[in-house]
């Protein structure tokens, strides 16, 4: 019997990130062609139910699927790289989503000619509102990019960066809902430190948020022009923006940020590298 053609998409990884990208998708597409891998039995059980998916085993993955989408941690990807590697082809699209990781590390493990794609995504495909930014390795095409475009794109924007520009995308949009997380519950706390209950100061936060978001991105203003708007003469807001400014947020954002692409440029470097 003739082995089966290969088709459709193998998540290999099925932890936060590897979740969000198979919701989504299922949502969109339904579960057909999708399977998924993942070294738990329990999660790889627990995946299989919740979304009815086949999980497999990397040789079946790689038998059945065209695209291999890699999203294990950065330092487990060295001993996943080994493994598949005997079951990969110049047939197949590898996408990794590993922080930090170049291509050129990825096909270095892999045979020559397999086509790879480096992508950054983030947790809000779970909702549709994905930001994905793609880079192609040294063997993929335009045909290739395509058809990572295409899968993302079922779960939100998608770009496309030099790779070059990967750690700097990590650092911003990759872990950027973790910041904009972070600012919420700060920002409910202090609704809190006002007195008001929980409950009120999240449901305030969260929907101006949202509004704030749909704004910067619907209204064509410049996110000060926006700023200055809320900011009365001799009002509330300016008052609060002066104390942001006395306590350096800015600048601790800044630093944030950069400390998150150093992390993703060390994460990038083999195991066996200095770290
Ligand atoms: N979380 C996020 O928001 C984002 C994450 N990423 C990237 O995605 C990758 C995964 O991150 P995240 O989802 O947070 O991490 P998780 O630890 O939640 O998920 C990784 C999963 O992969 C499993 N795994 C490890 N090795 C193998 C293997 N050989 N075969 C099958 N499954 C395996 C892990 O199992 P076990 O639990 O046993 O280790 C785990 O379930 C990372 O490289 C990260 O840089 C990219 C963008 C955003
Ligand atoms: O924290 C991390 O390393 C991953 C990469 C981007 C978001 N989460």
């Amino acid at each position: 019997m003739s082995a089966p053609a290969r088709r459709g998409l193998a998540i290999i990884g099925g932890g936060k990130i590897g979740e969000a990208l198979l919701s989504g998708l299922i949502r969109r597409g339904g579960p057909d062609g999708i399977l998924v891998c993942e070294r738990s039995a329990a999660r790889a059980a627990e995946l299989a139910e919740r979304y009815r998916v086949p999980a497999v085993d990397l040789g079946e993955a790689a038998v059945r699927a065209r695209v291999l989408l890699l999203a294990v941690k950065p330092q487990d990807i060295d001993a996943l790289l080994e493994r598949l590697a005997e079951h990969v082809d110049e047939g197949h699209l590898v996408v990794s989503v590993a922080a930090g990781v170049p291509t050129a590390r990825l096909e270095a493990a892999l045979p020559a000619g397999v086509p790879v794609v480096r992508v950054m995504p983030n947790t809000p495909a779970l909702v549709d509102e994905g930001m994905s930014v793609l880079s192609a390795g040294a063997h993929a095409g335009e045909a290739d990019l395509d058809e990572a475009e295409a899968l993302l794109a079922a779960v939100g924007k998608v770009r496309r960066v030099p790779e070059s520009q990967q750690d700097a995308v990590t650092a911003l949009s990759g872990s950027g809902p973790a910041y904009f997380f972070y600012l919420v519950e700060a920002m409910v706390d202090a609704g809190i430190l006002l007195g008001l209950p929980r409950t009120l100061a999240f449901d305030l936060i969260v929907q101006t948020a949202l509004g704030a978001a749909v704004m910067m991105r619907d209204s064509g203003e410049h996110p000060v022009q926006l700023r200055e708007a809320v900011s009365s003469p001799g009002g509330t807001t300016i008052a609060a923006i002066r104390e942001l400014e006395k306590h350096g947020v800015r600048a601790a954002l800044m630093a944030a940020i950069e400390a998150a692409h150093a992390r993703s440029v060390e994460l990038g470097r083999r195991s066996d590298e200095s770290r």
